[in-house]
C-alpha cells in the first residue's frame, strides 16, 4: 500500500456523475448564516477536496450532509434527498461522518470503537459480515490490529485517525465524509493515512469527500476540489489542473508551487 500519493491523472468513470448532488445549499446556526448557496455535484467513487481558509464554511458544509446542521436548498446521495434527516438517518442511508477532532471512545478498546461502528448493522446474518469487516480494517490499518485490545486513548494521534476512519468504514457507507483528517499529525503520518483513504476509495469505489487545510495533500489524492471562501464557491474544478495551475494554488490556496518542485 502506497504511503505516497503523487496525485491523480484523471476522474474514474462513473455511470452516475452526480452520485452526491447538492443544490443551493443553505446552512448557518441560528442567525449565522454560513453557507450561502452552493452547488456541486460529486460522482460515485471519486474523491473531492474541499478546500479554503478558516471560516469559509468547509465544516458546516459536512454537516449539512451528515445532518449535524440544518440545510435549506437540496441534497441527494444516490436520488435520496437528505436535507432534513437526523444524524442516525443520514448514518443509515450509507453517510459516514468523522469529524474534526476524531470523537473516539478513550476507555473502549480499540476494537470496541471499531465495533460502534457497525452498531446499525445488527442481526445474527451481519454478525459473520461486520467480523469480516474488522478483519478488512486491520488489513488497511495494521497498527490497529497489533493495539486492538488496548485502550483507544493510549494511542498516538494518527492511531486515533486511523480509528475514527476505521470505524466509520465499519458502516460500510456510500459517502465518507473525512473532516481535517491531517490536522495535529506529522507530516509522514498523514501521508500514510492519505494513503490509505486512497487505496480504501480505489478499492472499495467508497466516495470521499474530504475538507482539508493542508491543500497540497487534498489535492494529491483528490479527482476534483472545490475552494470556498465566504460560504461561497470560488472555485471548483479537477484536482490536476488546480494543482499544476500555479498561479490559482498560490491565490487560492496559498499553495508554493515554487517551493514544491524545490522539495
Ligand atoms: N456551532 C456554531 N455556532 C455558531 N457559529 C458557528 C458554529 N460553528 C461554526 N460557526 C461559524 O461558522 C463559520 C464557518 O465555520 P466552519 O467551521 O464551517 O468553517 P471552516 O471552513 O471549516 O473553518 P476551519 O478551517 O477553521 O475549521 C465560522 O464563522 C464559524 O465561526
Amino acid at each position: 500500500m502506497s504511503g505516497t500519493a503523487t496525485g491523480r491523472t484523471e476522474a474514474p468513470a462513473s455511470e452516475e456523475p452526480d452520485f452526491l448532488e447538492v443544490r443551493g445549499l443553505h446552512a448557518g446556526y441560528g442567525q449565522a448564516r454560513v453557507l450561502q448557496g452552493l452547488d456541486f455535484s460529486v460522482a460515485r467513487g471519486e474523491v473531492c477536496a474541499i478546500l479554503g481558509p478558516n471560516g469559509a464554511g468547509k465544516t458546516t458544509t459536512l454537516r449539512a450532509l451528515s445532518g449535524m446542521v440544518r440545510g435549506r436548498g437540496s441534497v441527494t446521495l444516490n436520488g435520496t434527498e437528505l436535507l432534513g434527516r437526523s444524524p442516525e438517518q443520514a448514518a443509515r442511508l450509507g453517510v459516514a461522518h468523522v469529524p474534526e477532532g476524531r470523537g473516539t471512545f478513550n476507555d473502549l478498546t480499540v476494537e470496541e470503537n471499531l465495533r460502534i461502528g457497525a452498531h446499525l448493522r445488527t442481526g445474527r446474518r451481519n454478525r459473520a459480515a461486520v467480523t469480516a469487516d474488522l478483519e478488512r480494517i486491520y488489513d488497511y490499518f495494521p497498527a490497529l490490529r497489533r493495539r486492538s485490545r488496548q485502550a483507544a486513548g493510549s494511542l498516538s494521534g494518527g492511531e486515533q485517525q486511523m480509528i475514527a476512519i476505521g470505524r466509520a468504514l465499519m458502516l460500510r457507507p456510500a459517502l465518507l465524509l473525512l473532516d481535517e483528517p491531517s490536522l495535529g499529525l506529522a507530516p509522514l503520518v498523514t501521508r500514510e493515512l492519505f494513503g490509505i483513504v486512497r487505496a480504501v476509495n480505489e478499492e472499495e469505489r467508497t466516495t470521499v469527500v474530504v475538507v482539508e487545510q493542508n491543500a497540497q495533500l487534498a489535492l494529491d489524492i483528490a479527482h476534483r476540489a472545490h475552494v470556498l471562501e465566504a460560504g461561497r464557491l470560488v472555485l471548483s474544478g479537477p484536482a490536476r489542473e488546480i494543482r499544476e495551475d500555479g498561479q490559482v494554488a498560490e491565490v487560492y490556496l496559498g499553495v508554493s508551487v515554487r517551493s514544491r518542485k524545490a522539495g
